[in-house]
């Protein structure tokens, strides 16, 4: 197999460029001129970005090869998710691993406003030394107003709880536990929040709210407002009215609607306001944090496996055994059925059986979905853009949840039709097939196996045993079973090799044999 070549656009730490070297030939470059991204990104399985570079549709669509698109970072607004997911491109990110160094950032830049750091610095070195014009202020006891309560918002609330602030926050997406267990007093809207914030930060995506002049306005007097989170979301021209008629104290930004800021930003005539080039994720620490779990993302994601940091794929936050378990049971059931079943003439059932965590089953679905769609189109399809490909099709995978208490298993059967049903489960984490097309069978499910189903009549066995042994490929296992509705038989042969096209048209010849199925 060749090596697949992936595209790094931005400085990535030597750790995760070290890892993808072993397994793959990577360009990496500390900043690709923006207009040559899409001129060469036809000759990438992968690509990597951080903020400089954005993947909009246009970019992304006409390149077969291209397979998976990373951030390496948090925030994935410079890629266009919908049409990845179109494309069955997976999107990778390192969730969390620059989440304490956005925190920091956002405290050094508080603590360079409150206590004139910035302008010490320009004080002393302009040879002066006026200590009484510099009279700062205290985190301690300060009101911190947190938007965003995710990986980001909760470093915040600990760095603040360790300063001994006063903490608020407000999202509405996160449970009530977890306000509580950051010892952080929760606020049921922003209209509440703000005018309880001394100090405000803003943890969102893009997506969050947009903060104009009129919501600003009603911060304490003195306020101090800090966006570490994305460029935009607080109007900086609002910014700079409230600096301008002294109602906040300052302005800590390390984003921008524009990143560079233009020349005439409104911020730059306020000594007040913090600036910074955007190095919310620029630490030594964060930069070998996200490199390395970007790089495990994409190697995983290159090898057709779903890592934990693929954005979209609905990843149930199960532990690596039973994810890889499940995977495997749903990839098995998935291809068998669709490999006995090309036209799918009814919807199709996935039946449940054990101790499958409901929060796992729009993963399993899609996953499910995937392989049946594998076997039957030519297009791409993976766990990414399973959805759209079954509705394309006109596919539709009901789920049934059965026995909690049985073994964990997974079946799949045309509604209304028992006798379509195969069945595997994963007793002790081996998936066994137990039913194929309705026969009871119970074998451990072999990375190659051949079935036939022929006419229950003598010698069949024999002579596909002779043929296979003919062509050199030894069996490891045989297995037999009866319809016994039509009088037919199948047999399963795990096989050592793969199976030549020759074989199958060998034992096609056979009278007694209706079909021959390789998996
Ligand atoms: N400056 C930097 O270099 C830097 C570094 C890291 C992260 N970031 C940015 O910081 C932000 C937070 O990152 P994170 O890793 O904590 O993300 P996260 O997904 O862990 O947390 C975001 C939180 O925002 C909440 N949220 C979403 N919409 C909201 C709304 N309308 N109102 C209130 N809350 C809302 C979500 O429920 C979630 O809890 C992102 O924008 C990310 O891109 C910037
Ligand atoms: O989303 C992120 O991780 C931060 O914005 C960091 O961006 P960067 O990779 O360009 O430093």
């Amino acid at each position: 197999m060749t090596r697949p070549r992936i595209l790094i656009t931005e400085t990535l730490g030597q750790e995760g460029i070290d890892l993808l070297r072993e397994v793959a030939d990577v360009d990496a470059y500390d900043l690709l001129p923006k207009e040559q991204l899409p001129e060469i990104i036809d000759n990438y399985d992968a690509v990597i970005v951080r903020s400089a570079h954005r993947l909009p549709r246009e970019t992304l669509i006409g390149h077969p090869r291209l397979k998976v698109v990373a951030r390496a970072g948090s925030g994935v607004d410079n890629v266009d998710l919908k049409t990845c997911t179109e494309l069955g491109i997976a999107v990778i990110n390192a969730p969390g691993a620059n989440a304490v160094a956005a925190a920091e950032q956002a405290f050094a830049h508080m603590l360079a406003i409150l206590r004139n750091v910035h302008l010490g610095d320009a004080h002393v070195r302009s040879g002066e030394w006026s200590r009484k014009k510099f009279l700062g202020g205290e985190l301690h006891e300060r009101r911190l107003g947190i938007i965003g309560f995710g990986k980001v918002g909760r470093e915040a609330a600990r760095i603040a709880n360790g300063f001994r602030m006063k903490v608020y926050a407000y999202d509405p997406f996160v449970a009530d536990e977890i306000f509580q267990a950051h010892n952080v007093t929760r606020m049921e809207t922003l209209e509440e929040l703000l005018p309880v914030s001394d100090i405000l930060t803003l943890h969102t995506p893009k997506s969050g709210p947009q903060i104009g002049l009129d919501l600003l306005s009603t911060l304490p007097a003195g306020a101090i407002v800090i966006n570490v989170a994305r460029g935009g979301m607080i109007d900086e021209e609002a910014l700079a009215t409230l600096m301008d008629t002294g109602h906040l104290l300052g302005v800590g930004l390390d984003v921008f609607s524009q990143e560079p800021p233009p020349a005439d930003f409104p911020l730059f005539r306020h000594p007040r306001a913090v600036l910074t080039p955007h190095l919310g994720g620029s630490t030594h620490e964060a930069m070998t944090g996200v490199a390395v779990m970007t790089a495990q993302g994409v190697i995983a994601a290159l090898q057709g496996l779903t890592p934990p940091n693929i954005v979209n794929v609905p990843v149930p936050p199960l532990t690596p055994d039973e994810f890889g378990m499940l995977d495997e049971g749903a990839r098995i059931v998935g291809r068998i059925f669709a490999q006995m079943h090309r036209t799918l003439h009814a919807p199709i059932v996935l039946s449940l059986k054990g101790p499958i965590p409901k929060n796992a089953l729009p993963w399993l679905k899609q996953t499910v979905l995937a392989a049946i769609l594998n076997e039957q189109l030519a297009d791409r399809v993976n766990a990414v853009n399973a959805l759209v490909k079954a509705e394309e099709q006109g596919l539709k995978l009901l789920v049934e949840e059965r026995d909690a208490n049985a073994l964990p298993t997974l079946a799949l059967r045309l509604e209304g039709h028992p006798e379509t049903t195969t069945e595997v489960s994963l007793e002790n984490h081996v998936p066994r097939l137990r039913r194929i097309n309705g026969v009871a069978v119970d074998l451990p499910w072999p990375d190659i196996a051949l079935m036939t189903v022929h006419d229950d009549a003598p010698g069949v066995v024999g002579k596909v045993g002779t043929l296979v042994g003919q062509y050199g490929i030894n069996i490891g296992n045989l297995h037999l079973g009866r319809q016994e509705n039509n009088h037919q038989a199948l047999m399963i042969l795990s096989l050592d090799q793969t199976v030549p096209d020759d074989l199958v048209r060998d034992l096609n010849q056979i009278t007694d044999i209706h079909h021959v199925f390789v998996f």
